[in-house]
């Protein structure tokens, strides 16, 4: 496939083929969307996967059109990733809704696959990864770099594929996802199962599970915040003129107290651009994050890995608590120091502050 910096940013899909799933069931023709930026170099050493969270997209830094990357502060040129010496590839993952293929994309009859979308795990959309890194003629990446599920994606890229990975960047999760991190994920999957609109996830063509997607939002968006910063942020004010006392003039109910509506604003905008059957798929997909499971345990699982390990944490995350990233730091072979994004927000903090991993990053693992 030819690689071509003027289509930098610029969203591409590559069809990788069936594929058989981990738990089970195959997908006939899987495509997965992808962005690159920069050039691969003569011996394609210089390549760098870089892995979107939850909700996130291929879109990491800008490219040939203006639109912001999520991680501009990384990656682009003369950042710490830096475009004009790297060659950057973000894949959308395996039953997402920015372009590859998941429950809203149409099955060979042409039909949206909906409930009959199977269960995939980070294992398989590592896979499916790996194939686009043949299509592009990437067989070592560099550097395989993720936060938050990206980092789930990364570490397995790391367990699955050991040769293949040079450096593997983790931010912000730990080797598996724990019980309370199972349990919160569950309430946000009920939110959406237990909107009538969901229809048990066949809703294409009808009013979509906005109030499901929109719960789940709410939920999810607490646990990424940290409660000092809604506190200091919040407080207990109401929202504008809205009296949380009071109802406000013409309406039923009471007002807003001003977290409401930030959390209302929060899941608004969710719901205005992703699909509530990929909500699900991801989330399952996290839920299954154990980089050990069928290993031997985490410490086996890591024992042959082949890569420089760069593990970060958020110290105010209440989601993956930094305790997580230490554990997976013990897990792995030699010693693997532990990097802290200084952040009040919490958990976002991956996102919002990712900029003060760049001296570590360039002394570390972009050291062209
Ligand atoms: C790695 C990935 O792939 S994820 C890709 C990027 N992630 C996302 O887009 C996920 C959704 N967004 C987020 O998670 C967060 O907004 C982040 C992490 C990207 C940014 O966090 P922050 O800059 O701290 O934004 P914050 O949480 O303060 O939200 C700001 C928004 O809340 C709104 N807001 C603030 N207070 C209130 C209030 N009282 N009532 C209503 N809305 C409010 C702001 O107007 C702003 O709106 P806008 O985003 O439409 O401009
Ligand atoms: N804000 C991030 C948090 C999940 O890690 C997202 O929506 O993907």
């Amino acid at each position: 496939m030819r690689q071509d910096a003027a289509v930098s940013g610029v969203l591409r899909t590559v069809a990788v083929g069936a594929l058989q799933l981990e738990a089970g069931g195959a997908l006939p023709e899987v495509e997965l969307a992808f962005e690159t930026w920069g050039t691969l170099n003569a011996d394609a050493s210089n390549a760098v996967l870089i892995q979107h969270a939850l909700t996130g997209d291929t879109h990491v830094a800008q490219g040939s059109g203006d639109e912001a990357g999520w991680w501009d502060a990384l990656v682009g040129p003369g950042k710490p990733v830096d475009t004009d010496k790297y060659f950057v590839v973000a894949a959308n993952m395996l039953g997402g809704c920015y372009g590859s293929t998941g429950p809203s994309s149409l099955d060979p009859e042409g039909v949206p696959w909906g409930s009959r979308f199977p269960f995939v795990t980070i294992r398989d959309s590592v896979r499916a990864e790996a194939r686009l890194a043949d299509r592009l003629g990437i067989r070592r990446w560099h550097a395989v770099v993720g936060g938050s599920l990206g980092g789930a994606r990364a570490l397995e890229w790391g367990a699955t594929y050991s040769e293949r990975v040079r450096h593997c960047v983790v931010v912000a999760i730990g080797g598996y996802s724990t019980a309370e991190q199972i349990a919160l994920a569950q309430a946000q999957l009920l939110a959406i199962r237990q909107d009538p609109a969901y229809n048990g996830g066949d809703y294409y063509g009808g009013p979509a599970p906005t109030a499901g997607l929109g719960l789940a939002r709410r939920i999810a968006h607490i646990s990424y915040r940290s409660e000092p910063e809604l506190n200091f942020r919040f407080g207990r004010r109401g929202q504008g003129a809205e009296n949380p006392l009071e109802a406000p003039a013409g309406a039923a109910g009471r007002g807003r107290y001003q977290v409401e509506s930030y959390l209302d604003h929060q899941a608004n905008k969710l719901v205005g651009r992703f699909d509530a059957n990929s909500y699900v798929a991801l989330t399952e997909a996290l839920m299954s994050h154990d980089v050990g499971r069928g290993r031997g345990g985490m410490q086996r699982a890591l024992a042959t890995a082949k890569a420089e390990f760069f593990l970060a944490s958020v110290n105010s995350d209440r989601l993956y608590f930094p305790e997580q990233s230490d554990e997976l730091a013990r897990a792995l072979p030699g010693e693997v120091p532990v990097y802290t994004i200084d952040a009040k927000i919490g958990h976002d903090g991956f996102l919002t502050e990712i900029g003060q991993l760049g001296g570590d990053l360039r002394r570390r693992v972009f050291t062209l």
